[in-house]
């Protein structure tokens, strides 16, 4: 019975946490991402062009799956694609011997540019994994099996290194009752949904909750326009900017704190989280933690959520569920 524990390390701002992982004979620093189901990296069939800076996998340990190819798009339309190859793969001692690797043979700016990540591993439903013609599961669905408990959970920190365990709750991780709710996997996300929301100005429009993803690979929480517009009605000097294609406010500004009732229970997010970054280096106008989801289908949880408290992510019993406890 298999468990094991990994860091979470911050890049810039809290912009993406990022986790060594060993592929074949390459260590790898990868993006775990509970939004998607592919585990990709760049690798020494990409482009040097596009792989400049990053660590790449040497596929000559593995064995291709021949005639198996992905593609995969994400919501801030960035991408990726290439072939697949079995390999042995090792998180945080946990080891998965024949997991798909997806290795890139063309990525998309975002990705070239990001020269601290060398591709992300996905923690969604296998049932939204790109491989064609045959989809392949993800790492924690390759393992699952062999985990003392198939879980695992998520302990993001404002600016500071959190972790990922894999098959076991770490009790020294959380304060309290954990509050468990069920997932809809209908879309292969870790769908759940939201009891209300309550802060900020005019209480952020309390009562009206709503359908949401536990995204660790998404960095703000975005949530229904109404919600967003009632937060930062009572901010002074945020207002929402067409240029920058969000709510904006003064970096000087410490927002109020943040409730959201899941499962019966309240969870807050800091203000000081909802400060996110500065437009640019030495801007005095800050990016909001918090964001319309209009256009999405469902609110985003990410990391200004996450960072927030401790996840669990459970699929250890008839149907999956999420559970939530205070840090
Ligand atoms: C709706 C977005 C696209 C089009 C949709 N793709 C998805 O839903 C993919 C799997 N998930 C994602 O795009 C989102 C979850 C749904 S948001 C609409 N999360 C993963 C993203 N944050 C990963 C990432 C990490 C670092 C840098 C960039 C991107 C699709 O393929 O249909």
């Amino acid at each position: 019975c298999q468990t094991g524990e990994v860091a979470a390390d911050p890049q810039l701002y809290d912009q993406s946490y990022l986790s060594p992982v060993t592929i074949g004979n390459s260590e790898l620093m990868l993006d775990f991402d509970t939004g998607s189901a592919d585990l990709w990296c760049f690798s020494t069939e990409s482009p040097a062009v596009q792989s400049a800076g990053h660590g790449l996998y040497n596929p000559s340990t593995g064995t291709e799956l021949d005639g198996a190819f992905w593609d995969i798009t994400y919501g801030d339309q960035s991408a990726a694609s290439g072939n697949v190859f079995a390999d042995k793969v090792v998180v945080g001692g946990v080891t998965a011997t024949k997991q798909a690797i997806e290795a890139a043979t063309s990525v998309s700016y975002e990705f070239t540019e990001d020269v601290a990540s060398d591709g992300l591993l996905g923690l969604a439903f296998s049932s939204i994994n790109t491989i064609l013609p045959q989809p392949q599961t993800t790492f924690f669905d390759t393992v699952r099996n062999t985990l003392a408990k198939a879980v695992f959970t998520v302990d993001l920190k404002k600016g500071a290194a959190g972790s990922y365990t894999f098959g076991y709750i770490d009790s020294s991780k959380y304060s309290g009752a954990i509050t468990y709710v069920p997932v809809n996997t209908a879309n292969g996300f870790w769908q759940f949904t939201a009891d209300g929301y309550s802060g900020g100005g005019n209480n952020a429009s309390t009562g009206r909750g709503g359908v949401a993803i536990a995204d660790t690979g998404t960095s703000l929480l975005y949530l229904p326009a109404s919600v967003a517009k009632g937060y930062y009605s009572g901010v002074q000097g945020a207002s929402f900017d067409f240029r920058q294609g969000g709510y904006t406010l003064p970096c000087s500004a410490t927002p109020p704190d943040f409730n959201v009732a899941i499962g019966g229970k309240t969870f807050t997010v800091p203000g000081s989280y909802i400060n996110y970054a500065p437009l640019r280096a030495g801007s005095s106008t800050c990016f909001g933690g918090i964001q319309a989801d209009s256009g999405i289908g469902f609110s985003i949880f990410g990391d200004v959520f996450l960072k927030a408290v401790y996840a669990i992510f459970d699929d250890s019993g008839s149907s999956p569920k999420l559970g939530f406890a205070a840090q």
